[in-house]
């Protein structure tokens, strides 16, 4: 094994001798990545990730990256890789399960390229949750979360950036035949039924 790989082991420790399988949930801000990952978990045994609610948990932890993650955040801005691919390697590691919904990550060519780099992890699709601008805004604007970031001023940053940075990693793994995209502008429930569809019925949890 060379060096890079075997540093790479020993920082996952026990997570790469698991082999997980990580689907990747994207989509433009609003676009229902949460609302379909709590669906996702309850019916197909996933841990759901958000890269968003970890990063909203370290400031309010207080860390000394709190103030730099917020003031990106308030800016629509994407957060360096090195602090999400962390936050969310420890949230693998505690979680003790091998399936997870990675949402809202990578959402950028630098978090696509940092997280297989350091995790050695590809993920096995690309759910993509596509829904049009006037929806999402709608969306966001009644979401009611307190979210520092749900005003129309940031809103916009934030759509700029998912058209500019975070859509070219929906490419880049439609290029590789990954993506499985949903039309997201439905009701809840709808586009729940086309999800299920892409997990199929053999990973359903029985119970
Ligand atoms: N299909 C849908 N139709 C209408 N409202 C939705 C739909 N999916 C989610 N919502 C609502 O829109 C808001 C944004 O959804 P959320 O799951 O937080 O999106 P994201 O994580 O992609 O930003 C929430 O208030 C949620 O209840
Ligand atoms: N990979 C990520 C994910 C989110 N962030 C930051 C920047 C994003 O605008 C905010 C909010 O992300 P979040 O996924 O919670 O937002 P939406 O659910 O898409 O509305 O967090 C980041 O910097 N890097
Ligand atoms: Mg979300």
């Amino acid at each position: 094994m060379g060096t890079v790989e075997a540093a790479n082991k020993d920082a996952n420790g026990s997570l790469l001798e698991k082999n997980p399988t990580v689907v990747f949930v994207l989509g433009g801000p609003g676009s229902g990545k949460g609302t379909q990952c709590a669906n996702i978990v309850e019916n197909f045994g996933y841990t759901h990730l958000s890269a968003g609610d970890l990063l909203r948990a370290e400031i309010k932890s207080g860390s000394e990256n709190g103030t730099m993650i917020q003031n990106m955040i308030k800016e629509g801005k994407i957060v360096p890789s090195e602090v999400t691919i962390k936050l969310l390697q420890k949230a693998m590691q505690e979680s003790g399960n091998d399936k997870f919904l990675i949402d809202g990550f990578p959402r950028n060519e630098e978090n696509r390229a940092a997280f297989e780099k350091v995790t050695g992890i590809e993920p096995a699709f690309v759910l993509f949750f596509e829904c049009p601008e006037e929806e999402m805004e709608r969306r966001l604007l009644s979401r009611n979360q307190g979210r520092e970031d749900d005003n129309i001023e940031t809103i916009r940053k934030r759509f700029k950036v998912f058209l500019e940075s975070s859509l070219p990693v929906i490419n880049y793994y439609d290029a590789k035949g990954k993506v499985r995209k949903i039309d997201a502008a439905r009701p809840i429930e709808e586009v729940f039924e086309t999800v299920k569809g892409i997990f199929g019925p053999k990973n359903e949890k029985a119970d």
